[in-house]
């Protein structure tokens, strides 16, 4: 079992496949970053499956693969389908922007993948276009809807920002709604990365929005999930909204991350890393260990959004994969 230095359990393990990306959102990479990482200094697929299954002997039982784009990254499938051999009831789950989904929602499925999370901001094409920097909705929707004829169990995350998609906050609830997905809207975090022009919606905003319409009552947070669950009186529709400024859920936290570099982070707000790459690379999987260990037991006890000399984030959510 993995504890941290706090006494929380850790047996969520998120991993960043590639920090590179199809998409140039406004609010996580409006301008292709200088460089990216050379391709060769990303850990392969092998060597990261060495990783992982040690990881799942330690305790690690819910596997996150993000980004970046991690439909970028070619043989996601095999990748998925070693993970799943090894441990089929692990919790395998991945974050997309769902726009190469339509034509591999079918293979991810058949190789073990359980639960996508695709974000979804606008329904409309030239909103989804402004926010994505190009056109995307239509493959969005055709992978969205690829995901769920794959059987796949689908949530949708929306970031709602003001005078850009906020009008749309109800219309994609009710498009979730019909569908059996469950909705997650995420406030906006402010980090140093995103376009600087944005304003992000606060989440009693947010639900003001979903109230004109509907009466809602609160359902709470389960389990380590950073989700604040509502539910809707009429028909008992659930959705979720996340404030990652909070610390309420860091109490809880269950997470530890990796970039595609080998970094291990412990937390989402702070810069601290330590690399497992080397150690990986020269088969010392008992070092890999040793070093996850280490990172748990400086994770912080919760982020530091309250402080002001933190206010805007300086990770990139395109590194750490939000
Ligand atoms: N502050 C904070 N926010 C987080 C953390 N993990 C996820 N979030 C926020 O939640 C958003 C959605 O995360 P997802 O990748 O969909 O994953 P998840 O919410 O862990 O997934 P589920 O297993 O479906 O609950 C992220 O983009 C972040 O804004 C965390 O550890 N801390
Ligand atoms: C970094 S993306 C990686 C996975 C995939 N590319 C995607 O967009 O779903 C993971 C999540 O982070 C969210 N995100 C990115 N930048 C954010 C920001 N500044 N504030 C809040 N959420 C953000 C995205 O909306 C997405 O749901
Ligand atoms: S939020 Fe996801 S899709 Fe958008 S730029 Fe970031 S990594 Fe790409
Ligand atoms: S902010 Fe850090 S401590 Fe809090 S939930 Fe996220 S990763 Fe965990």
């Amino acid at each position: 079992m993995l504890i941290d230095g706090h006494g929380r359990k850790v047996d969520y393990l998120r991993i960043s496949l590639t920090e590179r990306c199809n998409f140039r959102c406004q609010y996580c990479m409006p301008e292709k970053p200088f460089s990216w990482v050379p391709r060769e200094n990303l850990l392969s697929f092998e060597d990261l499956f060495k990783f992982v299954k040690a990881a799942i002997d330690e305790g690690i039982t819910k596997i996150r693969l993000t980004g970046g784009e991690p439909t970028l990254r070619a043989d996601l499938d095999k990748f998925i389908k070693m993970i799943y051999d090894y441990k089929p009831d692990i919790d395998l789950a991945m974050t997309t922007n769902g726009y190469l989904l339509k034509d591999i929602a079918k293979d991810l499925k058949a190789a073990g993948l359980k639960r996508l999370n695709i974000s979804l901001d606008s329904l409309k094409p030239e909103i989804a276009r402004l926010i994505a920097g190009k056109d995307v909705l239509e493959n969005v929707l055709a992978g969205i809807n690829a995901a769920l004829e794959a059987g796949l169990k689908v949530k949708i995350n929306m970031v709602p920002l003001k005078n850009v998609n906020e009008d749309e906050i109800v219309d994609i609830l009710e498009y979730c709604k019909d569908r059996g997905m469950q909705v997650r809207f995420i406030e906006y975090m402010e980090n140093v990365h995103a376009h600087s022009d944005l304003k992000g919606m606060h989440g009693k905003d947010i639900l003001e929005k979903i109230k004109e319409k509907y009466q809602i009552e609160k359902i709470g947070r389960q389990g380590s999930s950073p989700a604040f669950l509502y539910r809707l009186k009429d028909d008992g529709y659930v959705f979720g909204l996340i404030d990652p400024h909070k610390h309420d859920f860091c109490d809880s936290c269950n997470r530890i991350r990796l970039t595609a570099e080998g970094y291990l982070i412990p937390c989402l707000y702070f810069d601290e890393a330590m690399s497992i790459k080397e150690a990986v690379q020269a088969g010392d999987i008992d070092k890999a260990v040793a070093i996850m260990r280490e990172v748990l037991a400086n994770k912080p006890k919760e982020n530091r959004w309250s402080e002001e000399a933190s206010e805007a984030s300086s990770r990139a959510f395109y590194e750490t994969g939000g």
